[in-house]
């Protein structure tokens, strides 16, 4: 592993402020009486070089924040900001070319092509856009995600772990301003998840990318620097430097308030926590 100052990136001033912004972010799904809003005027700034988790009972709007945020989705009302660029309002094709551009992402599933190498995986979103990798930080992430000597396999066989670092290595590759990650852990056990939980925060520790990962796991968002809370389409709190015990006893005070039916063990949860009179408002 590469220390900050070795890295290629670290003598690159950034300018200071978000990498990503919303305000009033409001998103409805359907209309009239079947109206859902997924998003109720939603503010958020994410923080450069940080690493932001999102969390919040299933339905509470944590996809839909992240795809609003990365121009996948556009939204019923507000603005969103990537950088300093308004996205709210831009045509399809100059949104396509600006998420091409600036911002990396990871899935639960890799979607990586299984006829390609991983070098060729790695590279491919570049080799579309007809852009060439700057070579050195290429070679950069490849060492910092450990990747050197895997780099002529093909995803059949490499491990699921390695899928996923090459999955990383593809979102980094290019340089984006801004990574997002939805569960990039949810299919991998739980050693593989730590893995790349640990090259998810080494990008920012390291490379200096900003991350926004959305994670149902307490232990995968102690990984984070901040853990933003969404209840019903709100941020209802947030968290600094979280751990998974606090997590996970902050979790517990949705489940008090929404019932909990469904616990992972299909029981509902014996939180031994006084219920809320209502989510703390952020
Ligand atoms: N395409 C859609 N059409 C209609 N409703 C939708 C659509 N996508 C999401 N929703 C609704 O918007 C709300 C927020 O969904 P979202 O997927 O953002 O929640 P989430 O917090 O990511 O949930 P989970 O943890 O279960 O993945 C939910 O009530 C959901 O049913």
């Amino acid at each position: 592993m590469s220390t900050p100052a070795s890295t290629p990136h670290a003598e690159r001033a950034e300018p200071p402020g978000s990498a990503a912004r919303a305000r009033g972010l409001t998103k409805a799904y359907g209309s009239g009486e079947t109206t859902v809003l997924a998003l109720d005027a939603v503010d958020v700034d994410i923080a450069r070089r940080r690493f932001t988790a999102v969390m919040g009972p299933s339905g509470s709007g944590k996809s839909t924040l992240m795809h609003t945020l990365a121009g996948l989705d556009s939204v019923s009302a507000g603005q969103v900001w990537l950088g300093d660029t308004e996205i709210t309002g831009l045509k399809e094709r100059e949104l396509t070319q600006l998420r091409r551009d600036r911002v990396g992402f990871m899935f639960q599933s890799f979607n990586l092509i299984p006829t390609l190498n991983a070098r060729e995986n790695i590279t491919l979103p570049m080799d579309i856009a007809g852009k060439r990798p700057d070579a050195e930080w290429l070679e950069h992430v490849i060492d910092t995600l450990g990747l050197r000597d895997r780099l002529r396999h093909r995803p059949a066989q490499l491990s699921g772990g390695q899928q996923q670092r090459v999955a990383c290595a593809r979102a980094l590759a290019s340089r984006p301003e801004l990574i997002f990650a939805d569960e990039p852990t949810g299919n991998l056990d739980s050693r593989a998840g730590l893995e790349v939980l640990g090259f998810l925060r080494e990008a920012v520790d390291a490379l200096g990318q900003t991350v926004v990962m959305v994670t149902h796991d307490p232990g995968a968002a102690a990984h984070s620097d901040l853990v933003l809370f969404l209840a019903d389409g709100r941020i209802v709190d947030e968290m600094d430097r979280p751990t998974a015990e606090a997590v996970l006893e902050r979790m517990k005070r949705f489940d008090v308030l929404h019932g909990a039916p469904h616990a992972p063990d299909g029981a509902p949860h014996d939180t031994g926590a006084a219920p809320q009179s209502a989510p703390d408002e952020a």
